[in-house]
């Protein structure tokens, strides 16, 4: 394509060299170039883009998009100076894979807890009602049945557009997608065209990322001031930051709640370990999702649903048949009936969320035994936030690793342990290692316990050091659970 028809819509500061120039592909890594790239010099968290212009150069770039131009610039290469290199390249992708998000619906999901469980029901609930669909989420990507493995909630530009490109080619009419805080500040969804944004949450994480919580509600609320006229923009009004998502969206504003006013609304009748009663539009449900919480992202998807024009009786009759993301409120049974719960929660609300669910269904005598860590590199302030709850909420916390990634994991501990108040220190035990702690877990439980194994969900690895080895919780549970008998 042309290097002038890919910087359509982009506001310019100085151009110097050719437009009418052939690029054969765009990237943001000097490591992927070749020849007829355009290079975009990005300033990222860990080093500038714009230090491998010249790596870029001398693999063949012939294009650069950039916000400060090298002192000195090559004759044959053409150099494009921008505002926000991060923000333009979005565009950019767009235009190089012909705006595929136009010729979609594109629905996108945002907020702190509930964005693949939103996203993911979404997906399959418009497969039920009989359209081709995409799905862009934490767990994985996926085209109708073809999985396609996901690397981040939300990818960067490039990536994304190539994959909505894709989805397009194949037919889907719509495609649901996960919008991270990160992906908004980083420019990933710079120039996507929504149809829809829904808001779930929002509460304390990424704060080594956003630093300031202003700055993560600035982040997620930037989604919906982005948001075109056509779209609808669907929040959470329980959620004291809702109305401000949308204060400023030129989209159509709608709501939705359990407790307050709004345009859908919808009553938890009952809820059990088999799923969740619920009164919507004066109809009465039965879910197969567990909790209040998932109360909250069935109201939303309804909501989204009905705004993209679908049958209310239907969206009901469908969502009523459907289960939740693998990871998400997952059980594993054992032989002698002692229930073993594995779940994504890591913030201390999702944390807070899924015990207060486990201890409503409390029957008996049964006790609470909770596994959870928290990752490395990642926000230090969730940590003691984490183990305090996990200690309010349960009979025996036992505190281990997540992913430590960079961090050395007793450091991480530590940091955990400083939120346990004295009085509640004989709960808890800390194990290193997490294979360790779920077998201590489950060796320490009746059968009538429960056992929640908190903060991994779907994933099938431990991070240790950037070196990512194969682990499952809920393959450990059973193996823990076998072991035992
Ligand atoms: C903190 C963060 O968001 N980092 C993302 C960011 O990387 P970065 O800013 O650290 O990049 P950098 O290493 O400083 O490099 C700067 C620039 O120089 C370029 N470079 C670098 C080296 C080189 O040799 N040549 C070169 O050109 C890089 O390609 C980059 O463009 O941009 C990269 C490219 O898009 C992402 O892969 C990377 O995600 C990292 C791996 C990550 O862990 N991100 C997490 C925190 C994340 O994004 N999470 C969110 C939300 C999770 C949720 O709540 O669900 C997500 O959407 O997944
Ligand atoms: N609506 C909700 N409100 C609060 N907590 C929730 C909600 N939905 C799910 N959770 C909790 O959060 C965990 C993660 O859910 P989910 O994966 O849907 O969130 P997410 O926003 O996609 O997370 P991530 O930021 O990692 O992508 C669940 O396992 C559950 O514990
Ligand atoms: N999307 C979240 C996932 C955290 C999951 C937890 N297991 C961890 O590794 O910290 C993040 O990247 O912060
Ligand atoms: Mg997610």
């Amino acid at each position: 394509m042309l290097l002038s028809d890919i910087l359509y819509n982009i506001s310019l500061i100085t151009v110097s060299g050719k437009t009418d120039i052939e690029i054969e592909q765009i990237t943001f890594d000097s490591r992927q170039v070749n020849k007829g790239t355009l290079f975009v010099a990005v300033p990222g968290t860990q080093s500038d883009g714009h230090d491998y212009i010249e790596t870029a150069i001398d693999a063949g770039a012939s294009a650069v998009l950039c916000e400060v131009l090298p002192k000195m610039l090559e004759e044959e290469v053409t150099y494009i100076q921008v505002e926000n290199s991060a923000k333009s390249m979005g565009i950019a992708a767009g235009n190089f894979y012909g705006n595929p998000s136009k010729r979609l619906t594109l629905v996108g999901v945002t907020g702190t807890n509930g964005k693949t469980s939103v996203a993911t029901l979404l997906f399959k609930l418009f497969r039920k009602l009989g359209y081709k669909c995409g799905l862009i989420s934490t767990v994985q990507n996926q085209i109708e049945d073809e999985i396609i493995p996901a690397t981040h909630t939300t990818p960067d530009s490039i990536t994304l557009n190539a994959l909505l490109h894709e989805m397009h080619q194949k037919g889907c009419a719509f495609v649901f997608m996960e919008v991270s805080s990160h992906s908004v500040v980083q420019g990933r969804i710079s120039g996507l065209h929504f149809s829809g944004g829904i808001f779930t949450n929002i509460t304390q994480d990424h704060l080594d990322f956003h630093k300031t919580f202003d700055e993560y509600i600035k982040a997620k609320k930037g989604f919906f001031d982005a948001l075109p006229s056509t779209a609808f923009a669907l929040t959470n009004v329980d959620d004291r930051n809702g109305k401000v998502m949308l204060q400023n969206t030129k989209a159509e504003k709608h709501s939705y709640s359990l407790k307050n006013i709004a345009d859908f609304k919808g009553k938890v009748l009952d809820c059990g370990l088999f799923g969740l009663q619920m009164e919507i539009d004066k109809q009465e449900v039965w879910f197969k999702l567990i909790g209040q919480f998932n109360a909250y992202n069935l109201l939303a998807v309804y909501g989204a649903a009905v705004l993209l024009e679908e049958n209310p009786e239907n969206i009901l009759t469908e969502l009523s048949q459907l289960t939740p993301p693998p990871g998400r409120f997952e059980q594993v049974i054992s032989s002698q009936q002692t229930v073993g719960i594995v779940d994504y929660a890591h913030t201390p609300d999702a944390l807070k969320n899924v015990l207060e669910t486990i201890n409503g269904l409390r029957q008996g005598h049964e006790r609470v035994i909770t596994v959870v860590g928290c990752g490395g590199n990642r926000d230090k302030g969730k940590r003691p936030l984490m183990a305090g709850i996990a200690c309010e909420l349960s009979d025996t916390v036992i505190l281990t690793s997540d992913n430590p990634r960079f961090e050395e994991p007793e450091d991480i501990l530590k940091d955990m342990e400083a939120g346990i108040p004295i009085t509640k220190q004989k709960r808890v035990q800390v194990i290193v290692d997490r294979r360790e702690a779920i077998r201590q877990a489950v060796a320490l439980a009746g059968p009538e316990d429960i056992i929640l194994v908190a903060g991994k969900g779907h994933e099938t690895y431990q991070d240790v050091k950037g070196v990512k080895s194969h682990f499952d919780d809920r393959e450990e549970l059973k193996l823990a659970f076998h072991a035992q008998q």
